[in-house]
């Protein structure tokens, strides 16, 4: 009898990463993801007149581990380095904000970066995991049709910590552990625009109020939509206040925002689109690294183990399988 696969419970860059190491390594692993497609928070949103990045806009590389990994996506084709004219807003004021920082995206959109890390492995996707539990040896998973799944030797769980905390039911301490990680909220809306807005700003950070982050998609390489289209990201604390506020009324909101701070004329867009990202980056960093119990097989990784970013997820994703294959 072949051995049994490794479940993966997750397809945004950390459980991504863990598969790529796994699998680097000879083992079988099995991926599965609630959603239609793979990515999670590196989301990109395809429409008729383009795409756009509607979750995580760019990001930095500052592990030597990561550098190496970005060196061969950009290689591959599936990353480049992005530039913009930065721009900082403070008290009404816009001024430029240049800065030494190398910013990479995916291309020809941040998703195209968890498209190629899946490449072939075996995924099932629009499945909810809802429980993870281990027979004598082996982990059967359970989703939220009741249907189930198995059998697997290990499982890791690399969705946001409040997801998490569920299905590392059957190690309380994990599970508590995950439960005790809290998750910002971040409003994102997209506009576009069917004649460029006059103005140089292609990204800019934001210090007031609603808006935290905006940024021109036009401006990052490999986009070639017709139409100039604009990412808002609010604050951590106005999305929290704006939880359950429509998602017309958080577009009206934050297109004001946006047409009070850019220095021109803002016309009517001829697209909008709002997305709320309920577990868009923990509160706080951490050093875990990845959650492990080598005893039953059962491990969590993902960024709210390290950092919220891009980097957190994919060295949590790489500590998640170090460990595992540690204990094979
Ligand atoms: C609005 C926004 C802006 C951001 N901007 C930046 C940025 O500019 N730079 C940067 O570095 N980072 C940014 N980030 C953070 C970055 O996107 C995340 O740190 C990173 O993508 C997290 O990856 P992950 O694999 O840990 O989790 P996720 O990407 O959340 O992946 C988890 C996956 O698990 C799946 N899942 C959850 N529960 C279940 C279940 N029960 N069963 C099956 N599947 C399940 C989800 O569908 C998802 O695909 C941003 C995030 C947001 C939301
Ligand atoms: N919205 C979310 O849920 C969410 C947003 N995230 C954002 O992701 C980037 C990634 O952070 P990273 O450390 O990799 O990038 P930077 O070094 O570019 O930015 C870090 C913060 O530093 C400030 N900053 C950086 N450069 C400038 C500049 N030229 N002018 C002004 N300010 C700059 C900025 O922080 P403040 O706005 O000053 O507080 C950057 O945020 C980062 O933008 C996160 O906000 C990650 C996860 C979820």
């Amino acid at each position: 009898m072949s051995k049994a696969p490794i479940a993966i419970i997750g397809t945004g860059i950390a459980g991504l990463s863990a598969a790529q190491a796994l699998h680097t390594a000879g083992q079988a692993v099995q991926l599965f993801d609630k959603s239609r497609r793979c990515g999670g928070r590196t989301a990109s949103k395809q429409i008729e007149s383009g795409s756009f990045d509607l979750g995580a806009q760019y990001f930095t590389a500052r592990d030597r581990r990561f550098r190496e990994a970005l060196q061969h996506w950009q290689e591959e084709g599936w990353a480049a380095p992005w530039s913009p004219n930065l721009y900082l807003s403070r008290a009404g004021q816009l001024e430029p904000s240049t800065d030494e920082q190398a910013r990479w995206v995916g291309t020809p959109q941040m998703a195209s970066i968890a498209r190629a890390l899946l490449g072939d492995l075996p995924v099932t996707f629009s499945c909810r995991i809802t429980e993870a539990f281990r027979g004598e040896e082996l982990w059967t998973l359970v989703d939220a049709d009741g249907a189930s799944h198995g059998p697997f030797s290990h499982v890791i769980v690399a969705t946001p910590a409040p997801q998490a905390s569920a299905l590392l039911a059957a190690a309380p301490k994990l599970a508590a552990v995950a439960a005790s990680v809290a998750m910002e909220p971040t409003w994102a809306v997209a506009l576009g625009f069917a004649t460029p807005l006059p103005t140089q700003v292609e990204g800019c950070f934001v210090q007031d109020d609603a808006l935290d982050w905006l940024a021109r998609e036009r401006s990052k390489p490999g986009r070639n939509g017709h139409l100039d289209t604009w990412v808002l990201h609010a604050t951590n604390s106005w999305s929290r206040q704006h939880l359950d506020l429509s998602k017309e009324a958080v577009s009206e909101q934050l297109l004001g925002a946006f047409a009070e701070l850019i220095d021109c004329v803002v016309p009517a867009p001829e697209f909008t689109l709002a997305h709320r990202w309920l577990y868009a980056r923990p509160a706080q960093p951490h050093e875990w690294g990845a959650l492990a119990d080598a005893g039953l097989g059962l491990y969590a990784c993902g960024d709210w183990c390290l950092s919220g970013r891009v980097e957190g997820a994919w060295l949590s994703g790489q500590e998640a399988a170090r460990r595992l294959l540690e204990h094979l």
